[in-house]
């Protein structure tokens, strides 16, 4: 479970470039939950998953993971309860590293053990039949360093790398932007039954209207650093994307750029 209270992060305080990202925001997900979040540029999205993954910490209010109040927690500090993938295939792993290399140390992330014992003979097994359940051929390749797979291929690996340290949250930043329609598929595809095997509470950022209504079990929209619209159930269910783009319309007052927001 996540409890966010009173929420604020300001960035720049007290400089002429003073921006507040996050104002009051409350928020209580329950475990197991897949919450879609979506916003338009600058809403605020990244920072509410950087206060998550304590990369960014906030300059009011509270964050409560898994009963643990982690509010001033940096994020080596809870690296066991929260793993983060980005937008940038490159960001989550080591290029110089190789495959096995990256998931021993996704393994070993928040636990104080170093690399060596990670490698016995078990571990790898355990490792490889990881990432031949990728269905990738990657299990071939476990001595390639990763440099030299694909976006997809990494994005793939990255994901099974976040649930390998046990973690119960799971934050998602537009992590199949980058990826070509099939591999997208694809990653969501292993996206959600890890998210199911491992029973993680998930949030997604996404710019993709059809991607935020098709997965998970509740949606919020994020607008000038406040939640605007929160919706699961049968509320959401009854929601098409035009409807969320009328929202989106609503709340900026204005009419949307295309790029701002995809509706596919
Ligand atoms: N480190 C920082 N220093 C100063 N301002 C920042 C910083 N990080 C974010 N901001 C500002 O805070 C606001 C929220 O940014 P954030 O990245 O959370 O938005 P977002 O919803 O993720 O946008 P996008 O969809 O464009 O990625 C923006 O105005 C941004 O410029």
């Amino acid at each position: 479970m996540i409890e966010l209270s009173n929420l604020g992060v300001t960035f720049g305080r007290g400089t002429p470039l003073q921006k507040q990202a996050l104002s009051g925001i409350n928020l209580t997900i329950d475990e197991g939950a897949f919450v879609t979040v979506i916003g338009s540029n600058g809403a605020g999205k990244s920072t509410l998953l950087g206060v998550l993954a304590g990369d960014v910490l906030p300059t009011e209010g509270k964050v409560v993971i898994g009963g643990q109040n982690v509010t001033r927690k940096p994020t080596a500090d809870r690296a066991g309860l929260v793993a983060r993938v980005f937008q940038d295939p490159l960001a989550g792993s080591c290029g110089a590293l190789t495959i096995e290399e990256n998931l021993a140390l996704a393994a070993a992330r928040g636990k104080t053990r170093g690399l060596a014992p990670a490698l016995g003979k078990k571990r790898r097994d355990h490792f490889r039949e990881r990432v031949a359940a990728l269905n990738l051929g990657l299990e071939n390749r476990m001595h390639d360093r990763m440099e030299l797979l694909s976006g997809g291929q990494r994005q793939a690996l990255s994901l099974v790398m976040a649930t390998l340290a046990g973690s119960e949250v799971l934050l998602l930043d537009e992590h199949t932007a980058a990826l070509d329609p099939g591999m997208a598929e694809y990653v969501m595809e292993l996206t959600q039954s890890l998210v199911r095997e491992n029973k993680l509470t998930t949030l997604m950022v996404t710019h993709s209207m059809r991607q935020a209504l098709d997965f998970g079990t509740r949606t919020i929209m994020l607008h000038g650093g406040n939640i605007v619209l929160d919706v699961t159930g049968d509320n959401r269910k009854n929601l098409s994307v035009e409807d969320l783009i009328e929202m989106f319309r609503r709340v900026r007052g204005q009419s949307l750029d295309d790029d701002e927001l995809l509706i596919g």
